[in-house]
């Protein structure tokens, strides 16, 4: 379990990015979300210690992270940033997914046993020669997972993992993301994209602000007038809503729904 405890977080004395917040995240999908600037980068960096609290506690199975180093943290809790590419660095996807595991002080056999599950898991098996620069926006995102994967941490935050792909790479992460979640992994989904809250996310967290506004059901969460933060539903909301069909979480839900109206 992550706890994060009344957590404070104010950047060069001045200005306070996150202000007060608790939050629980389990093994569930918890999408955090909130307009431009609202503090979900500033408080997803708080749990794996990339950012220490200025005030109140973030607690990660029991670590207060005040105690513990990135690097030990980062055995729990992985991060994909968004924009992979910045954190690619060597000359090809073998390498880059054995850095993290090998950093963890494992035998060779035991590294090497780890990338080609990490791949395998990624869709990214036959990959391993590539360049990672020469891959594709969609197999970059899928690496970055790998790269995560590979240290086979419990939690796994993932920031924008959809953003700028087409549908065929973004249903390709959506998988990926769903086997995590049903492999038991925690994760949270940052994200812009109210389509991808609707298919994925059990719990959503609204930042506005600083301040958690909403922590529930994503249900409850797209009964909210959401404009009033910047954000709308997701069309299949807005059609399914007009037709009287109710809640529907994907395009699946909506098609058999439309084929028993006689
Ligand atoms: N290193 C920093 N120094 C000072 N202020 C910062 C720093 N990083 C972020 N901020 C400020 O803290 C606030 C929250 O930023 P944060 O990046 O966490 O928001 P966000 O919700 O992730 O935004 P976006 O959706 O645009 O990525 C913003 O006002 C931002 O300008």
């Amino acid at each position: 379990m992550i706890e994060v405890k009344n957590l404070w977080h104010v950047y060069n004395g001045k200005k306070a990015a996150i202000r007060g917040v608790d939050l629980t995240i389990g093994n569930e999908i918890v999408a955090l979300v909130g307009p431009n600037g609202s503090g979900k980068t500033t408080l997803a960096k708080h749990l794996n210690g990339l950012l220490k609290p200025t005030k109140g506690n973030v607690v990660v199975d029991g670590m207060d992270t005040r105690e513990y180093s990135v690097a030990e943290l980062a055995r729990v809790v992985g991060y994909v940033f968004q924009n992979p590419e910045n954190m690619f660095f060597e000359e090809n996807v073998f390498k880059e997914v054995s850095f993290g595991p090998k950093n963890l002080g494992l035998s060779e056999d035991e590294v090497e046993a780890r990338v080609r599950w990490a791949l395998k898991e990624t869709n990214l098996g036959g990959y391993e020669d590539r360049s990672p620069y020469s891959l594709s926006g969609g197999e970059k995102q899928r690496l970055a997972i790998a790269c995560i994967l590979a240290m086979k941490p419990k939690y796994i935050i993932l920031d924008e993992p959809t953003t700028g792909l087409d549908e065929k790479n973004a249903e390709a992460i959506k998988s990926i993301i769903r086997k995590l979640y049903s492999d038991g992994h925690g994760i949270l989904l940052i994200t812009h994209e109210m389509d991808l809250v609707l298919e994925l996310a059990e719990r959503v967290v609204l930042l506005y602000k600083g301040k958690k506004l909403f922590d529930g059901a994503v249900k409850e969460f797209f009964a909210l007038d959401l404009r009033a933060y910047d954000l709308d539903k997701p069309k299949l909301l807005h059609i399914s809503e007009k037709l009287g069909m109710g809640f529907l979480r994907d395009i699946n839900e909506f098609i058999n729904t439309l084929r028993m109206i006689p």
